[in-house]
């Protein structure tokens, strides 16, 4: 993900990342988010690690981990380190205050939730189209559900008002994530109270993880065009 093609969203992404990369320091035990602004991040840290900074990380996604490796950097698993030190990840909204995010239209969701709740920082790196007032008002919920039986968990989705689509990939068949389940994208609209809509979503069998990040988020950094900001939950 080295060009950026003259997008200023692009710009504006790695600003960010770049940013956040700035925060890793020797030793560390570092998360490595997945999607276009956490590979900005993996990027630096790999111009990093080519400078001699030492650390470890672990990867939210075969994508980030293929990236990861590509530099050089050493990956671990739980398994040695139960511990995060500090996560660095991207998000699809964030919600102006509580900082809880949408997540997961790259389809990671699941691991970057497992690595952020083994974080004890969890920075979020954005551009400022991001940030909105409500999630839910620009993209849906993404919602890992198990294959089996995801008809009746998909009516179960649209009981609670969403409207339900099959996450497909670029050739049109069945998205499936790094952990072999699908995801349904959850279309609420402005989402009022999202805190009760992830406890309702998470009550329903078959649903393995939402893309709904409720009090997780530690600091966002947000590039905008007037610069950088830092952001803490209110
Ligand atoms: O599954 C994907 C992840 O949650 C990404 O962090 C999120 O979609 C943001 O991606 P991007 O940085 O490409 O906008």
């Amino acid at each position: 993900m080295s060009s950026q093609s003259g997008d200023p969203r692009a710009k504006l992404k790695r600003q960010a990342a770049i940013e956040a990369a700035s925060m890793v320091r020797d030793g560390m035990v570092v998360g490595l988010g997945s999607g276009s602004t956490s590979a900005y991040m993996i990027e630096e840290l790999g111009r990093r690690w080519a400078e001699g900074l030492r650390f470890c990380a672990i990867p939210t996604s075969e994508h980030s981990a293929e990236q990861a490796r590509a530099h050089g950097i050493k990956l671990v698993t739980f398994a040695t380190h139960p511990q995060i030190d500090l996560d660095i990840d991207g998000a699809d909204e964030v919600e102006l205050g509580t900082l809880n995010l949408i997540k997961g239209l790259g389809g990671a969701l699941f691991r970057e939730k497992i690595v952020a709740a083994a974080s004890r920082r969890f920075v979020v790196v954005v551009d400022e189209s991001k940030i909105v007032e409500h999630l839910g008002h620009h993209v849906p919920v993404p919602v890992e559900v198990t294959t089996f039986g995801w008809e009746s968990t998909a009516r179960q989705l649209e009981a609670l008002g969403a409207r339900v689509t099959q996450r497909l990939d670029r050739s049109g068949n069945v998205f499936v994530t790094d952990g072999g389940n699908m995801i349904l994208d959850c279309h609420f609209g402005s989402i009022a109270d999202s805190v009760a809509l992830s406890r309702r979503l998470r009550a329903i069998v078959g649903v393995i993880e939402t893309g709904l990040f409720i009090g997780r988020t530690s600091e966002v950094i947000v590039a905008a065009h007037d610069g950088l900001k830092h952001l803490e939950p209110s």
